[in-house]
């Protein structure tokens, strides 16, 4: 009969073929692993972190006070990677897109020739943006415009009108609450923005890109302030659930949203 010897039998896991590979030295193992590349993603994130916001607006580098904890989480960026795939995007938009983690993270699912249009208020976070899709093989389907968001979309339902501007197939609106409701109208209203399976996703975590912060000098310590823009979050959730225009799904903090088909 024969004997198994295995690792359950006591014997040296480098005793035995093929494990003599586990006597090299670890050193040298690790010339076998490919040079890991960071991906621009981690290192936008990172910087994203390190960056003294504070210290931006009170330089006026920035318009507004902005947050690290804007910039979308691996998480947030994994489900609209997944939701943009499933649903066979090739346009994207995204209405605030601060320092493009999103912007970036939908770039690198989408197919040859496929776009994202990031707009945002901030020409400084557009630019810190634009130096890390430079670093990124899908950087330049990213495209921006920037300034106040009402504009943008009145310049791109212009350009739509022209056949400047083909629909959108997915959108994410992650901007200020207070116009929230009026992006996604400004969207849903323009004949020829959105494709006719467009999925538009609106984020509904409160203070989230809440501009601008109010400086409170009564009390102390002094501290910036923000509306939460909870009314305006309310508002929108109740507006697409009266309307039978809409089929919505509420997840990770989104309100994700599609048209009905007509009967
Ligand atoms: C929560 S952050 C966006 C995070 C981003 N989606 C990401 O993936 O990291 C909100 C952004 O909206 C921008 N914003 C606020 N009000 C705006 C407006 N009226 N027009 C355009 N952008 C605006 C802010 O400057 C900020 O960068």
């Amino acid at each position: 009969m024969a004997v198994r010897v295995g690792l359950a039998s006591g014997a040296s896991p480098a005793a035995t073929f093929p494990n003599s590979h586990l006597l090299e030295p670890r050193a040298s193992l690790g010339a076998w692993a490919p040079p890991q590349q960071p991906r621009a993603l981690d290192e936008l994130r990172r910087a994203v972190r390190e960056e003294d916001w504070a210290r931006n607006y009170a330089e006026s580098v920035t318009k507004i006070q902005m947050q690290a904890e804007w910039s979308a989480s691996p998480e947030r960026c994994a489900m609209l990677q997944a939701m943009a795939s499933a649903s066979r995007a090739e346009r994207v938009l995204e209405i605030g897109s601060f320092c493009g983690a999103a912007a970036l993270a939908l770039a690198e699912v989408l197919p040859t020739g496929g776009e994202v249009l990031a707009l945002e208020l901030d020409e400084y976070a557009a630019s810190f943006a634009k130096r890390f899709q430079a670093r990124s093989s899908s950087g330049h389907k990213v495209k921006h415009m920037v300034g106040p968001a009402v504009a943008s979309l009145r310049e791109l339902a212009e350009a739509v009108a022209a056949g400047r501007c083909r629909p959108f197939d997915f959108v994410v609106v992650d901007a200020d609450k207070e116009c929230m409701e009026q992006y996604f109208d400004q969207l849903w209203s323009t004949p020829g923005m959105l494709s006719d399976d467009a999925v538009v996703c609106v984020d509904l975590t409160p203070f989230k890109g809440q501009p601008p912060l109010r400086y409170v000098k009564y009390g102390f310590p002094y501290q910036y302030q923000a509306e939460s823009g909870q009314k305006a979050i309310d508002a929108l959730r109740a507006s697409v659930a009266a309307s039978p225009r809409f089929a919505a799904y509420e997840f990770g903090q989104m309100l994700v949203v599609k048209g009905k088909p007509a009967r």
